[in-house]
């Protein structure tokens, strides 16, 4: 049985009385303060061995109270509780030098273990506070999972630990990289990206480290690699498990002596980068399978943050597409809402594009819709997109497209069939279609579709916006004629 001493800090009557009643029955002795003034005369009793806060108190704001015990007790560990379940919130109470944050409503016996872990614990160093608290902090959501999330988050942006996020496609992993770069001590320093899905694998080695003038056919300068373009900054190594294993091999040669050579180079160069990676498959399974070095995995994977799946929480649908709406309205598109209905139908939806497909779909919805209000009969028929019936190949509408052509070809004057164009204006007629159709089957996400038609997702881009296609729009009907 411990005899340690808690400080429990909440204006809510409930709250004191159950998380003290729980912290007794443990074997702690508990003192309460329901706001700071109260706090104030318990600290002038004596200090606890722990301190227990909530966010919102009537006369202050615990954080702060957790900041001023870390400046003048530093080995009196606070725990902060707060029903502000922000990724702002986590952070602050980092900075603060909180030991821990607990979203509210948190189980009476992780707090309970937390206790005991604060205690057993006293006196870590904890990271400095900063001066900025207001960055911008772009992750929404509330739901548990993506509270374990801003915990990571806060616990990574100190360091330089290399963080490894994995998550299906449009989970966020590229925004969880820029938060942990923005909110760093890093901040200052450029944010680099590098896709491994989007550069042809035999560039990847230069696009990373950078290659000397004639290092290979087409050279004929000295580049910067991303590695040397983030210096003093974070690299984010986004698809990791699509990196070609040579480039393996000598990345993780980097992570281990922490210098690279340019290609074609002899020149070393100190890598003076945090590395966030992400991948939005199983690496372990890449790993087994021989396409993913094992030790580059352990190398990468020191802080793993798993993105949950938008349909594994689906209590932050709503605030997400609330959100979104918002910042087409904040982009100039007209201002919707949406009416119960329509919040349902989004909640049962199962987002196989996650947090991106939802994020077009508002946008798309504030663009079009003549309405306001937002119903469910308008989400169900924006989300009919490209649903094809399951055991039955998808009608591509090729088929329709090419008997068009040949159908124009067969009234034409037959010079035009030889007049050198044929291949190019054949393959102009069915593009667009396949294009569109393979968008659609995979829920409007870009890499996955340039997958299945096989093209890399950089040329795919290009012919969408030389096309001007929307990914997430469904495709036309086309007619046979
Ligand atoms: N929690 C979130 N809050 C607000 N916006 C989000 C959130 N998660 C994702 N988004 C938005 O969804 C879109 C997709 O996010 P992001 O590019 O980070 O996903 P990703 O997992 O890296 O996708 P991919 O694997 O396809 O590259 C972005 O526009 C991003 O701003």
């Amino acid at each position: 049985m411990s005899d340690g001493n808690v400080l429990l800090v909440d204006d809510d009557d409930a709250i004191r009385t159950v998380v003290a009643h729980a912290l007794r029955r443990a074997g702690y002795r508990v003192r309460t303060a329901a706001c700071v003034a109260d706090l104030d005369r318990e600290l002038q009793l004596g200090l606890p061995d722990v301190l227990l806060t909530d966010v919102v108190l009537p006369d202050g704001d615990g954080i702060e109270i957790a900041a001023r015990l870390h400046a003048t007790a530093p080995d009196v560990p606070v725990i902060v509780l707060s029903a502000r379940n922000t990724l702002t919130t986590a952070v602050r109470a980092t900075e603060a030098g909180a030991y821990d944050y607990l979203p509210k409503p948190f189980d009476l016996d992780i707090l309970t273990k937390t206790v005991a872990a604060a205690l057993g614990r006293k006196g870590v160093k904890l990271p400095a506070q900063t001066d900025d608290e207001d960055r911008s902090l772009p992750l929404i959501g509330r739901s548990p999972a993506m509270q374990e999330v801003y915990r990571v988050i806060a616990r990574v942006v100190s360091n330089d630990l290399t963080v490894l996020v994995s998550g299906e496609s449009g989970t966020g992993k590229e925004l969880v990289a820029r938060a942990i770069h923005d909110l760093g001590h890093r901040r200052a320093a450029p944010f680099v990206a590098i896709n491994m899905a989007a550069i042809p694998r035999e560039l990847i080695e230069a696009e990373l480290f950078g290659h000397e003038r004639g290092a290979f056919t087409g050279a004929a300068q000295r580049t910067a690699g991303r590695f040397e373009q983030a210096a003093g900054g974070t690299l984010f190594l986004d698809e990791i498990g699509d990196m070609p294993i040579e480039a393996q091999t000598r990345l993780l040669r980097v992570l281990q002596s922490g210098e690279f050579t340019t290609v074609g180079g002899a020149r070393t160069i100190r890598a003076d980068v945090r590395i966030v990676a992400a991948t939005n498959r199983a690496l372990q399974q890449a790993v087994a399978d021989g396409h993913f070095r094992e030790d580059l995995f352990y190398r990468l994977n020191v802080v793993p943050i798993a993105l949950p799946a938008l349909r594994e929480r689906r209590g932050d649908i709503a605030m997400l597409a609330r959100h979104f709406l918002e910042r087409a309205g904040e982009a100039g598109l007209p201002r919707k809402v949406l009416d119960e209905g329509a919040v349902r139908a989004l909640e049962q939806h199962d987002w196989p594009g996650n947090v991106r497909q939802l994020e077009n779909l508002m946008r798309r919805l504030a663009a079009l819709l003549r309405d306001d209000r937002i119903s469910a009969d308008e989400i169900v028929a924006m989300l009919d997109v490209g649903q094809s019936p399951p055991c039955q190949a998808p009608d591509l509408g090729l088929d329709a497209a090419v008997r068009q052509f040949l159908d124009r070809l067969a009234r034409s004057e037959p010079a035009v069939l030889d007049d050198g164009t044929l291949y190019d204006r054949l393959l102009a007629e069915v593009e667009r279609p396949l294009i569109e159709a393979m968008l659609a089957r995979h829920g409007g996400n870009q890499l996955r579709a340039a997958r299945a038609i096989g093209l890399n997702r950089n040329t795919l881009r290009k012919r969408l916006d030389m096309l001007g296609i929307d990914p997430m729009a469904r495709p036309p009907a086309r007619e046979l004629r």
